[in-house]
């Protein structure tokens, strides 16, 4: 059966009056929120308002990311394991819509984005804090990223206060120990200021607890929670590659790396070395 002429009756108990009580956009900060859209090309571009949002859509998603990895690895350090997969879960749900979304800006072409591209000056993906965050948070630290932020000091405070915290996987390790597991002790006591670096003494420990998922549940389930994040970051970093590929080519990037090539690099780089060489191991 269908509506009369197809107009839905509104229930009686809607409310309307919203001049002193919490509406949808006072809630949300609408007003806010939505003014930040601001093309900055001259006479303004249309494309550039796609450009726009899918950035910001794509910060405020990592705003999330980074509140959830925060808190994943703060209930590891408090050992309690199943809270932290919980928020690793969403963490994964919200990396795959990222990934997706790539495909609403792959429909800006070469020669639309060449007509604004001149009006973004020097600004560019690689000045972005959250990004840079979450990558420290998954343990691929690197100082050298620290000083894009010297003009912003909030950004920058974030990322130093990061830079000298354990990491997810430093936390993990950490747990694993206090579980009774053999983590090397050069492992538990590293700079973690530095990024994570391949630990063959870890292989044989996740060797056992792979070849053991029956007796070793959590940890093979944290294990390979943590692979689907590296999995999942690193098919984002695929996207954004093959997006700048087929929208600058080879240009160089308004940030100032040689574009292209410098992002590819990034695609050899892991955070959890030792749970992809445990694959090498298992059955042998
Ligand atoms: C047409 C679209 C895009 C183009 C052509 C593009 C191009 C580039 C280039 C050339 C770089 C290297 C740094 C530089 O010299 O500028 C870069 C870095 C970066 N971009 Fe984009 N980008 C695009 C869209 C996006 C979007 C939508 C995001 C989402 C926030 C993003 C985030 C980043 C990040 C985080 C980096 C740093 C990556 C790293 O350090 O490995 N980009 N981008
Ligand atoms: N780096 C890009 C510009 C760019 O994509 C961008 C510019 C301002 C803010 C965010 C950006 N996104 C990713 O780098 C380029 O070289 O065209």
């Amino acid at each position: 059966m269908t509506v009369e002429k197809n107009t839905r009756k509104l229930d009686k108990g809607i409310v309307r009056d919203f001049t002193s009580r919490m509406s949808y956009a006072s809630y949300l900060q609408l007003p806010t929120l939505l003014s930040a859209q601001q093309p900055v090309s001259k006479p303004e571009h249309h494309d550039e308002m796609l450009f726009i949002i899918q950035h910001q859509t794509t910060e405020l998603w990592l705003k999330l990311v980074l509140h959830e990895l925060r808190s994943a690895a703060a209930w590891l350090r408090a050992d309690d394991l199943g809270s932290a997969l919980k928020g690793i879960a969403r963490v994964k749900h919200i990396q795959k819509t990222l990934t997706e979304q790539w495909s609403v800006l792959a429909t800006l072409t070469p020669t639309e984005y060449s007509q604004f591209r001149g009006f973004l000056g020097n600004s560019s993906g690689f000045q972005s804090s959250q990004y840079r965050a979450v990558e420290f948070v998954l343990g691929n630290k690197n100082r050298k990223m620290l000083p894009v932020f010297e003009s912003d000091p909030a950004a920058h405070a974030m990322l130093d206060g990061l830079l000298n915290a354990p990491s997810i996987y430093d936390e993990f390790l950490a747990y694993l120990a206090r579980q009774g597991y053999d983590v090397p002790q050069t492992v538990l006591a590293r700079d973690v200021t530095r990024a994570h670096e391949f630990c063959p003494e870890l292989v044989p420990l996740f060797k056992h607890i792979y070849e053991n998922a029956a007796d070793n549940w959590g940890a093979y389930e944290a294990c390979e929670e943590l692979v689907d994040l590296e999995d999942n970051f690193q098919l984002w970093r695929f996207r954004h590659l093959r997006t700048v590929q087929r929208t600058i080519g080879m240009k160089s990037g308004t940030g100032g790396s040689s574009g292209a090539a410098f992002l590819q690099k990034a695609l050899e780089l892991t955070f959890f070395p030792e749970l992809f060489a445990v694959r090498t191991e298992i059955g042998q």
